[in-house]
């Protein structure tokens, strides 16, 4: 292995993704941190805004304002901003602007724009700016025109264990969202093994509340979450679109999933039960050999047998992706459940992946921790 240091910026290191990041990255052997920023935040010490990581040495908390790019030679950054912010900031740092917050940039042919950034500083964004693929589904979903529509062309979807290749050699790599993540993972080596047809998929997941961000909110408070759950954007989040856009790639024309998200009392962790409809002559076992012969070689995605439960702290704190396969009792239907640590396989975790990925390290450096348990 490379003893290299490589030089990152991390944008927006004071919120939930960021703490982690942070985390990581400081005991990942490649990884120098030169700068880290805030917003509101900005000014104080990490160890003022996180006291557990008060013991890393990570420079101070700046405004992205302040960065000085001239001088500091960072060949990556971890973008773990709020939606639509990224997309203003992705946009300035690899147009190579000497300032973040770019509003007016020409709109070039992506061919040009890939061209152009080749060999500048690669981003591993966090957000959902650039993860839709469609221009249209995006203003639909998230309410507005994209800033950076020619960054959003070129960006490649960071599901490693899926598009390892494309990333590999990508200068933009858009994380998936935390709930995407569980459920593509389960469903689209199904769907490319056709062994479920793809109609009439129920994806019922569960996420903690660290999901939803550090910044305050009301729906958030420990008085409304703890010892109670409820469903939230029902038939409408957007991470049905993101899912849908992946499904349908896998399946060869587009697809529909119902996706019910429930916000559940705990501070990390996403649990997913799938239920899906097996092609003529499938059974439940056969699903799972499918998965197990899918990931038989990867060091974070765990099928497990016949039998075993996942649980949400069977992964808690580590990059692990669990799924196991169970028969409904309705025929010709089978369940699968998926559980991932948000922050981690879910954020950060599958950010450094890619991040090993893009720089030719060995995709497990840094990431190789055990789950807590309890
Ligand atoms: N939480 C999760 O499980 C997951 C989150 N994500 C995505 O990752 C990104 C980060 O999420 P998360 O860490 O949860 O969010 P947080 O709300 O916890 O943190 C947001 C960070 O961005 C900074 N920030 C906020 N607004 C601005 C702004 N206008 N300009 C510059 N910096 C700003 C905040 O600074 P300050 O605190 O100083 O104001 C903070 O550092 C989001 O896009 C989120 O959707 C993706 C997958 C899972
Ligand atoms: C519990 C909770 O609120 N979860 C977030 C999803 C977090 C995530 O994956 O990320 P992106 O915001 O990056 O898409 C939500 O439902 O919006």
């Amino acid at each position: 292995m490379t003893d290299r240091k490589i030089r990152v910026g991390i944008l927006g290191a004071s919120g939930y993704t960021g703490a982690d990041l942070i985390r990581l990255a400081c005991r990942h052997p490649n990884i120098e941190i030169v700068f880290a920023t805030a917003d509101r935040k900005a000014g104080k010490a990490l160890a003022d805004v996180f006291p557990h990581l008060g013991r890393l040495k990570v420079p101070n908390l700046i405004a992205i304002e302040d960065i000085e790019w001239g001088g500091i030679e960072v060949e990556a950054v971890f973008c773990a901003l709020p939606h639509a912010t990224s997309q203003k900031v992705v946009k300035g740092i690899l147009h190579g602007a000497d300032h973040s917050l770019v509003d007016e940039l020409i709109v070039e042919d992506a061919d040009d724009i890939a061209s152009s950034i080749k060999g500048k500083i690669k981003v591993i964004d966090l957000s959902a700016d650039f993860r839709l693929r469609d221009l249209e589904t995006y203003a639909e979903w998230y309410g507005k025109e994209h800033d950076a529509p020619e960054l959003q062309k070129i960006a490649v979807y960071g599901l490693t264990e899926i598009y390892r290749d494309e990333i590999k050699k990508a200068d933009l790599v858009a994380c998936p969202g935390c709930y995407p993540t569980a459920a593509l993972l389960s469903l689209i080596p199904l769907l490319d093994a056709k062994v479920i047809t793809g109609e009439d998929i129920i994806i019922d997941a569960k996420s903690g509340v660290s999901g939803a961000g550090r910044s305050a909110k009301e729906q958030n408070l420990f008085t409304e979450v703890a010892e109670g759950m409820h469903a939230y954007a029902i038939a409408s989040h957007r991470h049905a679109p993101e899912i849908e856009q992946e499904l349908s790639r896998a399946l060869g024309q587009s697809l529909l999933v119902n996706f019910t998200p429930h916000l559940v009392p705990m501070n990390r962790g996403e649990y997913e039960t799938i239920y899906v409809k097996l092609s003529d002559g499938v059974t439940a076992d056969d699903l799972r050999a499918v998965l197990t012969e899918r990931y038989a070689d990867e060091p974070f995605v765990h099928v497990v047998e016949k039998g075993m439960v996942p649980a949400s702290r069977y992964v808690r704190g580590s990059n692990d992706c669990m799924i196991g396969v169970f028969e409904d009792r309705i025929p010709g239907r089978a369940m699968i459940i998926a559980t991932i640590d948000n922050l981690v396989k879910g954020s950060s975790g599958q950010a450094i992946q890619n991040f090993n990925l893009m720089f030719g390290l060995p995709e497990t450096t840094g990431l190789e921790q055990a789950p807590m348990f309890p």
